[in-house]
């Protein structure tokens, strides 16, 4: 542009226009200005609007399904729970969710049309839990509460087994199908979480197939839970004293195969074991059963789990009442010779089909070894069998048997045997045809009038119980 057309333009801008007389360049100033101030106006008011939308987004609630959670429910039809005449372990729906967050509320639908199975009033447990799904310990699980919440149906009621000292048990499913009773510990304040796991961890690593299996446990809050193998055929307190009819389905091998496999998951306990492990606790209702009659001891090392000392004893008196040994119950001195003496009680419960006390009967037939002795001392072992049991045991076998049980319940605790010795005396038929050989070259004597001596065998074994009922 030449110097000629600057000074035009200049003259031009500068000529008065008919707004205000104002003049021309100041006119288009104004208007350039509105624009802008305009525009930044619509833009703010823009970004405005949609930072309002977005918090407005934030305040819509959790679908009840989130979109992103995937949710595969298999319809899959567990076998109804078998004959136990307790306990019948509902249908549990086997339930795999997939979760986006934790944080998100679950509901699903049974599988069943008429269940609708929420469990969104216990999801609350885990809502804090940032922590690993499943953590895979040296010996076994570290489960989530939901997952155990998915196993037993939100630990509904229907799922509920029992209730022991130590919490409520519930049968539960895992979502691989594996069938387990999951323990709910209650008495767990002032366990900390480190000791409890400490604990628990040295109770998973013992296996032995007379020892219920501890498969894991889990930790959240103020929950403690242990999970167990299940064992599905009761326990042997229900199939003595319950509702059987009038002949026990517990034949007399049965019944031994279940002393001799206790024994054997007691010594792995006391004598296989580094730091070992006393029960404090024998009794029927804490010996499982399977479909095979197996026994599996259940509940070992929770005393100490529990902190006996300050809540566990204190509220249940040292073990059950019947079982306790005396020198246990009078000094709560504690050792193994105490559970020997507990499984001493056993033997005689197994065999006589009678609780340890029973009120319900005459004096002096209250106490169980009181009677027993007695019995046996006025030479009527037989009349200690169990009536229900369908068959008379051989004589010689029934006194072995009672031999061991008196042994055990020595009131001298070092007179006990060992769970070992205990066993090779069970399973020992040769050690009695020993002694019988024996005692038949020495000449009868004053037992020739018991009601056994028809065996060849029992005069042995009968003075043996005769010694042992004299105290
Ligand atoms: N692993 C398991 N499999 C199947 N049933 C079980 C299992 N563990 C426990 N139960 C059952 O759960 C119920 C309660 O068991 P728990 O051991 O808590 O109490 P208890 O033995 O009856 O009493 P206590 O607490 O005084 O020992 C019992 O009927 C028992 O048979």
């Amino acid at each position: 542009m030449s110097v000629y057309d600057a000074a035009f333009v200049n003259t031009e801008l500068s000529k008065p226009t008919s707004i205000f007389g104002l003049k021309l360049w100041v006119v288009i100033g104004i208007f350039l200005g509105s624009f802008i101030v305009l525009t930044l106006f619509l833009l703010s008011l823009c970004l405005t609007t949609r930072r309002k939308s977005r918090r407005h987004r934030h305040l819509v609630p959790t679908p009840l399904v989130s979109k992103e959670i995937q949710e595969i429910v298999h319809h899959q039809h567990h076998p109804p729970a078998e004959a136990n005449h307790q306990h019948k372990a509902p249908q549990v729906p086997e339930i795999q969710v997939d979760t986006g967050k934790l944080e998100h509320i679950l509901a699903f639908s049974s599988g069943e049309s008429k269940g609708h199975t929420s469990v969104s009033e216990t999801t609350s447990f885990g809502s804090g839990n940032v922590g690993p799904e499943v953590s895979h310990l040296g010996w076994g699980r570290w489960y989530t509460l939901r997952e155990l919440e998915l196993a037993t149906n939100g630990l509904c009621e229907e799922n509920v087994i029992g209730e022991g000292g130590y919490g409520i048990v519930y049968h539960g499913v895992l979502t691989d199908g594996t069938n387990v009773a999951v323990k709910n510990l209650l008495n767990n304040k002032g366990q900390a979480e480190k000791e409890f796991k400490v604990e628990v961890e040295a109770i998973g690593r013992v296996r032995h197939k007379n020892l219920v299996r501890l498969l894991g446990y889990c930790v959240e809050g103020a929950y403690r839970m242990l999970v167990y193998e299940y064992v599905d055929n009761g326990n042997l307190e229900q199939w003595l004293h319950g509702d059987v009819g009038d002949v026990s389905p517990l034949t007399w091998d049965i019944r031994m195969n279940i002393i001799l496999g206790t024994a054997r998951g007691l010594a792995y306990l006391h004598e296989c074991l580094e730091p070992k492990v006393v029960h404090r606790d024998v009794k029927s209702s804490n010996i499982l059963l399977d479909r095979q009659w197996n026994s599996k001891v259940s509940d070992f090392g929770l005393a100490k789990l529990l902190c006996s000392e300050r809540s566990y004893v204190t509220t249940r008196v040292m073990g059950t009442f019947g079982y306790v040994a005396p020198e246990y119950a009078c000094t709560g001195m504690l050792n193994e010779k105490s559970d020997v003496y507990s499984f001493g009680i056993l033997i005689m419960e197994i065999i006589s089909g009678r609780s340890p006390v029973d009120y319900s009967r005459p004096q002096g037939e209250v106490n169980l070894v009181e009677w027993l002795k007695t019995l046996v001392g006025n030479r009527k072992s037989e009349e200690v069998v169990d009536p229900k049991l369908p068959e008379m045991p051989a004589s010689k076998a029934l006194k072995r048997a009672l031999l061991v049980a008196l042994k055990c319940v020595d009131p001298d605790p070092t007179k006990r045997p060992k769970m070992g010795h205990v066993i090779h005396m069970l399973e020992a038929d040769d050690l009695l045809f020993r002694d019988e050989r024996r005692a038949a070259r020495e000449p009868s004597d004053s037992h020739s009038g018991d009601r056994q001596s028809t065996n060849s065998g029992s005069k042995l074994a009968g003075d043996d119980v005769h010694k042992l009922t004299r105290y």
